[in-house]
């Protein structure tokens, strides 16, 4: 498999030229920090929210998601899971605020901005290999804080657009296990979405089965 090849693993991707405060860091996460997230992640399944397909207009998306610090339903955030058992979702860690500030510095050089960033939100998302996200905004957040997005496993295509319609303009990129990606300021409210997964593209060893991890830190704005 050419993925497992260091020297395919290795291979530049062309720069592609993002729209103001959107930012794309390829690798930025070491693998063994990627195996240790994967560990976080199947604790999360555990509970006390169990992953489920959040239903958009009554249907389930093909993504499954839990969430931490608050629990995400198509337009709306909640303290509890109101859409399934009731429970609180847990908060986000504090070793997540620190991945966030750590992300964030990198993609801006903005220490400040980085330092000031507190997710209080997070959704871990599993994309089974058939799984896709529709162009969306993320807007249920009332604070205009960045977005703050990891991948872990196989590649998607990735399409990030405008903040006018879910058409064109957009952009098509690949995002690979370990990548980061940001997106804030002019483009906090870029319709963006994941068109499909590329099997058989994660590294070995990550302990995953076939498909990808996403994991957006966000700012909510509420209390
Ligand atoms: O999977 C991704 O890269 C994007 C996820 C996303 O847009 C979301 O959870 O709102
Ligand atoms: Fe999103």
């Amino acid at each position: 498999m050419m993925s497992m090849d260091p020297l395919f693993d290795e291979a530049p991707r062309p720069a592609v030229e993002l729209p103001a405060g959107a930012h794309h860091l390829p690798g930025f996460l070491p693998l063994e920090e990627q195996r240790w997230l994967v560990e976080r992640f199947h604790e999360w399944g555990r509970g006390p929210v169990p992953p489920r397909y959040p239903l958009i207009g009554g249907y389930p998306m093909s993504v499954q998601s839990v969430c931490l610090g608050w629990h995400w339903n198509p337009g709306r955030l909640t303290r509890r899971a109101v859409d399934q058992n009731g429970e609180l979702v847990p908060p986000v860690p504090d070793w997540m605020v620190r991945l966030g500030h750590r992300a964030l510095l990198r993609a801006t050089g903005d220490d400040e901005a980085a330092r000031s960033y507190v997710p209080d939100c997070a959704l871990v998302n599993w994309y089974e290999p058939s799984a896709r996200m529709g162009m969306h905004q993320d807007k249920e957040e009332r604070d205009p804080a960045p977005v703050v997005s990891f991948s872990i496993g196989d590649s998607c295509r990735f399409r990030f657009g405008n903040t006018e319609t879910r058409n064109k303009p957009y952009m098509d990129l690949e995002l690979r296990s370990g990548d980061l990606f940001v997106f804030g300021g002019p483009s906090r409210l870029a319709f963006h979405g994941v068109t499909r997964i590329m099997p058989d593209t994660a590294p070995a060893g990550l302990g995953l089965p076939p498909g990808r991890i996403n994991i957006t830190l966000r700012v909510s704005g509420l209390d």
